[in-house]
């Protein structure tokens, strides 16, 4: 019998994309399917995305009942849902000082979809109230620890109409304020992140951000399924993206893609590069100090990303200090994220934490070894010296160190193993299911 999960996300590839979450919420509903699993994907109606009106929900917020229309799409085989609670008719999916009360809204009236289905499963902050509201089992995924979703409770109280009992330190209640990362993780039946070291790490007060009392309270249902590639997405071989496709058994589109990449960027080889959001996350800050010890060792550096202003003035200032040799690209732009992954010779990720991280596993599927810093899912998905390097101490010296390790090494031969790697979803999408069956057990 096939199982009906409502996987509530606040992004989705391919309609809505900020960061990693998308590919993550995009990719797991195709690889549930052939386990009989037929997940569909509820989206706020962000008021880019394009979809057919198929209905109406009602549900209550701030003690007045409303109305939002349901809006479906297919894509991929995919059935989509987009949910039009007022709040989303903006150009951004995060970032706005109302976002608390837009994504409380939709997860309310996200309560009333998952009705219809056996399980919901909830990602991140933004859909963190469904294991308590859902009246159907909840299983709940954590992809960042960093953003929990905390809320004035007067507020949340009277949004939501929930009773005031579930504020205590046991249930909603955290050092005055509610949140809701925290209730995700006390009120589902399974409570997953996305690699088995980042479930380890968040157990301890150095990874936990506050939460990791509560996830040791927990342990008992917490599991750490590593994130897959969606192979048809990220694939060299068929990525309309690049100049030309190659594989591991010829891979001679790959110095194609690299001209191509040294063309629209300016720059030359050995080249670095850095594709990610801009956040105190990814240890961009380290690879800002290193610029001058590169340059003077002769090598050149692309950072592509947005996000923090403050970062980015950072950049901003670096590549205009150095002509030629640094190109800070501020813009989201999925071609030259794949012609980096493609052309250069490493990819930099230095992360401070990561839960998984994908574009350290996209880039080795390209044959680019990634330099990287020995913490959660990156430790889980590149074999130090073999396929990447991995470093431990989050300073600059610590990346120089770790880039000047692969250049002696040689990054063709670690390119070349890393393609062979096997990021697929299959394996984790099998461990989703046992998840799914535990909590409806
Ligand atoms: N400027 C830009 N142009 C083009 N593409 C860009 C881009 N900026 C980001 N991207 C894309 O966004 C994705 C980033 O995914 P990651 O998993 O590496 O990090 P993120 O921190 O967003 O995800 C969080 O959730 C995921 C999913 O669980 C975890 O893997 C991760 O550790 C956690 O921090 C990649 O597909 C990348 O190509």
């Amino acid at each position: 019998m096939t199982m009906k999960v409502l996987m509530v996300a606040p992004e989705a590839y391919p309609l809505v994309k900020v960061g990693g979450l998308a590919d993550v919420v995009g990719a797991l509903p195709k690889a549930l399917r052939p386990l009989g699993v037929e997940a569909t994907v509820l989206l706020p109606w962000h008021r880019f995305v394009e979809a057919q009106r198929v209905g109406e929900v009602a549900y209550a917020f701030a003690g007045q009942e409303e109305r939002a229309p349901l809006g479906e799409r297919w894509e991929g085989g995919v059935r989509f849902l987009l949910l039009g609670v007022p709040g989303f008719e903006r150009d951004r999916v995060y970032g706005y000082p109302d976002d608390v009360e837009r994504y409380l809204r939709f997860a309310v009236a996200a309560g009333r979809v998952a009705l219809g289905f056996d399980l919901v499963h909830a990602h991140d902050w933004t859909a963190a109230l469904l294991p308590l509201t859902a009246r159907v089992p909840a299983v709940y995924t954590i992809h960042n620890l960093a953003h929990q979703g905390l809320v004035d409770p007067a507020l949340f109280f009277h949004w939501t109409g929930l009773p005031w009992s579930l504020f205590h330190m046991e249930a909603l209640e955290f050092y005055g304020q509610v949140n809701l990362m925290k209730g995700g993780i006390v009120f589902a039946r399974a409570v997953t992140t996305v690699s088995p070291s980042y479930a380890e790490e968040i157990q301890t007060p150095e990874f936990g951000m506050g939460l990791d009392g509560v996830l040791r309270r927990h342990a008992g249902k917490l599991f750490g399924i590593l994130n897959g590639l969606d192979l048809e997405v990220f694939d060299p071989a068929k990525d309309p993206h690049l100049p030309a496709p190659y594989s591991r058994e010829d891979v001679r589109g790959k110095a194609l893609a690299q001209k191509a990449l040294w063309e629209r960027t300016g720059l030359k080889g050995p080249l670095l590069a850095y594709v990610g959001r801009l956040d105190g996350q990814k240890g961009l800050d380290l690879i800002l100090k290193a610029v001058p010890r590169l340059k003077e060792l002769g090598f050149y550096l692309l950072v592509q990303g947005v996000g923090d202003e403050g970062l980015a003035q950072a950049l901003r200032q670096v590549e205009e200090e150095n002509p030629g040799f640094v190109r800070f690209v501020e813009a989201y732009d999925e071609a030259l994220a794949r012609l980096a992954y493609a052309g250069a010779d490493a990819l930099l990720v230095p992360s401070r934490f990561e839960p998984c991280g994908l574009v350290q596993m996209i880039a080795q599927r390209y044959g680019t070894p990634p330099v990287a810093r020995a913490v959660g899912g990156l430790k889980d998905t590149i074999e130090d010296g073999r396929t990447g390097v991995l470093f431990q101490t989050y300073h600059p010296e610590g990346l120089l160190y770790g880039v000047l390790r692969l250049f002696r090494l040689g990054p063709e031969a670690l390119g070349l193993r890393g393609m062979e790697k096997d990021f697929s979803w299959e394996r984790s999408a099998r461990a989703y299911l046992e998840v799914y069956r535990k909590a409806l057990g």
